[in-house]
């Protein structure tokens, strides 16, 4: 498939896939469960602390590179993230990640740090969905919305104790992100269409995002080398997945990342 039509796949896919989850009783379900979920973590503060934030992702595979962990066990691997980085992005993509709903509630019930819905938002229910599986955060895709639903999924999120990851790839995206008043910005350095990555996205696009802003790095980051460039830029996070998933101590590649941007 030509690569460009793989993300217009990704959301076929899932409105499909949305059509049989829903049921026009699924907001009323959501509603009554979300009154006895706990409050959880702030992914908002886990990210403006002092130093480098580090989100571990938990992705089993991708569109880009297919199976990337065949050894796939979200709980071990909460397990080892859990004291390493300062929150966890959890893949609930079915067809295209190999995620699932019950991997972003398993891990939320097993962490104290905050957990990211990372997955392809196109309908409010999945934001309510995302509320009632313990999640502290949302990502939604600037690329992948109209100006109006951007706007009002973030307000939804608010409104529901909810922070939101916003995702951008270029300078137009920004300003659709700012003026839906996002205050949490994740600048992917992956290019959608072709799949390429390159971190100097992220040094390219930063100075158009306002101070009020946090700033999140997300693909492509591998080690020292990408964090080195990283550093010539002020930013408050990165997205690290793929990384980690290849890797053996989830610990060690942790370390090597935080050092890289201290010293
Ligand atoms: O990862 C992909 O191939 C991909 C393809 C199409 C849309 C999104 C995709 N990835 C989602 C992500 O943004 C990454 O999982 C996340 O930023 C971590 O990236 P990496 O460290 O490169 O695994």
């Amino acid at each position: 498939m030509e690569k460009k039509l793989y993300l217009e796949a990704i959301i076929r896919q899932k409105e499909k896939r949305l059509k049989e989850k829903y049921t026009e009783n699924s907001l009323q379900d959501f509603l009554k469960k979300i009154t006895s979920v706990p409050k959880p973590p702030s992914f908002y503060d886990a990210m403006a602390k002092e130093g480098l934030s580090i989100i571990g992702e938990i992705k089993k595979a991708s569109p880009s590179k297919g199976l990337i962990r065949e050894a796939f066990n979200p709980m071990a691997l909460a397990d080892s993230y859990k004291d390493v980085v300062d929150a966890l992005s959890v893949l609930t993509e079915e067809d295209y990640f190999q995620g699932h709903d019950a991997y972003l509630r398993d891990v939320s019930q097993r962490v104290t740090i905050p957990t990211l819905c990372k997955d392809f938002i196109v309908d409010d229910l999945q934001i309510y969905q995302a509320k009632c599986l313990g999640a502290s955060c949302v990502l939604l895709i600037v690329a992948i919305l109209e100006d109006k639903q951007l706007k009002d999924f973030i307000q939804l999120s608010k409104n529901l104790g909810l922070d939101v990851l916003v995702e951008v790839h270029n300078q137009d995206e920004i300003k659709r992100a700012v003026d839906a008043r996002a205050n949490i910005i994740g600048v992917n350095n992956r290019d959608l269409t072709r799949f390429t990555v390159d971190v100097q996205t992220t040094c390219r696009l930063r100075s158009y995002i306002p101070d009020h802003c946090l700033v999140i790095s997300e693909s492509g980051i591998r080690g020292a080398e990408e964090i080195e460039r990283l550093r010539g830029c002020p930013i408050h996070g990165i997205l690290v997945g793929e990384s980690f998933m290849r890797c053996k101590d989830i610990g060690a590649k942790a370390k090597e990342l935080r050092d890289a941007y201290e010293t």
